[in-house]
């Protein structure tokens, strides 16, 4: 493992964002859907479900928690670099992360996105916000920005999401426990986007099956048994008569139970943390429906703070800075597919409503 940051002498997280009170709502779902074609109903309904949780997302306090455990992570590990914090959709904004960087002096930073697989709304317009936020500074600034590889097969964020199924599976009633469902849930999108995702298409959802293969081989090493097992789908959105990747999560389980299937796992992929997603759309939403039809639901943890997730940024940023000083690294990587590519080609992730746009992080 190498330990010399250089050429970085930051790092930047980049995160959705949510609102933080009630009055703030509106305006951040204005910032979402800004162009996106978005059903008023459905901005009404997904505002219910941040009202119902007090006007606030749980996704600030979560990044915070993930900012302190990287600082504490990078300084355990003697590293003495300052870590930045910018959203897409709600303060504190990238272009605000940009501007206290440049203040510092900071030349060149690596950056990571909580969102760890390729599409359009995961990936690249997380790069477009970047090169927008960078168009932002003062003329003649110079700040350069990598973005750190996909990381969905990374060892750091598998090794934590099997551990988080093994314990949700141990919850398990021990008669329900080899008949139950392990259902992976990830957040649906348009399979217009998905069909785009990546630089040959279809990569969002592959990278996930990718993922939720290997958790079910480790899970069968752990346990012995191989557990049935599918992807699922929360938080369609779009008006009724554009396609999204399906089945619902909550038509899954109607399926299950209507197959006799006595228990469901439930194992958020989609989600690096517990955001609304995972708040509203399976603990709230995925887990009434399993009550009413008599399922038994658990649902596993998200990769969050595991100190192997927080690694991970460490050792990406690390193997970046490697790949940089031309030096080679190992670049682990679990499961079916290689490591993901470190720029993404120009036509990875489009933007199929809007056109290309500037973009960092970006082959050159
Ligand atoms: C792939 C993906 C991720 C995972 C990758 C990543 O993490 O980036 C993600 C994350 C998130 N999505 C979030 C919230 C919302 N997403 C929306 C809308 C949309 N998401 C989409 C896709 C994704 N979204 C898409 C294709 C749309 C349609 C509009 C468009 O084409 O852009 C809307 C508008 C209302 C609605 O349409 O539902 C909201 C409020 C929050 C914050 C949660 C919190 O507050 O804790 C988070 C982390
Ligand atoms: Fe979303």
């Amino acid at each position: 493992m190498q330990h010399d940051p250089s050429p970085y002498d930051a790092l930047l997280l980049v995160s959705f964002g949510g609102p933080e009170a009630p009055e703030e709502v509106v305006p951040f779902l204005e910032n979402v859907t800004r162009g996106r074609g978005i059903p008023r109903e459905r901005l009404v309904e997904v505002g219910e479900h941040y009202f119902h949780f007090g006007g606030k997302s749980p996704i600030n306090d979560r990044n915070r928690e993930f900012l302190a455990a990287i600082r504490e992570d990078l300084a355990g590990n003697g590293l003495d670099l300052p870590v930045y914090w910018g959203n897409r959709n709600w303060g504190p904004y990238i272009g605000e992360a940009l501007e206290q960087m440049v203040a510092d002096g900071v030349k060149r930073a690596a950056v990571f996105f909580t969102s760890v697989y390729s599409s359009y709304s995961s990936c690249r317009q997380y790069r477009e916000n970047l090169a927008d936020a960078l168009a932002g500074l003062p003329e003649g600034t110079t700040l350069e920005l990598d973005v750190l590889r996909r990381s969905f097969n990374h060892p750091g964020f598998i090794d934590a999401m099997v551990d988080a199924t093994l314990a949700a599976v141990a919850d398990l009633p021990d008669a329900q426990r080899e008949s139950a469902h392990l259902s992976f849930v990830t957040h649906s999108i348009p399979t217009a986007m998905n069909d785009a995702s990546g630089p040959e298409g279809g990569a969002y959802d592959l990278q996930h099956r990718s993922v939720m293969e290997e958790i079910v081989e480790r899970v069968r090493l752990e346990t012995g048994h191989r557990f049935r097992h599918q992807l699922v789908y929360c938080s369609r959105s779009g008006a009724p008569h554009v396609p999204w990747l399906e089945p619902d999560v909550n038509d899954h389980l109607a399926q299950l139970a209507e197959h006799g299937t006595p228990a469901v796992v439930a194992i958020p992929i989609g989600f690096v943390s517990d955001h609304m997603e995972v708040v509203w759309d399976l603990d709230t939403e995925a887990a009434a429906t399993a009550e009413k039809l008599g399922l038994t639901y658990v649902r596993a943890a998200t990769a969050g703070i595991d100190p192997r997730f927080v690694a991970m940024v460490r050792e990406l940023l690390l193997e970046r800075a490697a790949v940089e000083r031309g030096i080679p690294t190992a670049r682990p990587a679990e499961g079916g597919l290689p490591a993901c590519w470190d720029r993404c080609a120009p036509d990875c992730c489009r933007n199929l409503q809007q056109g290309d746009r500037p973009t960092v992080g970006g082959l050159r």
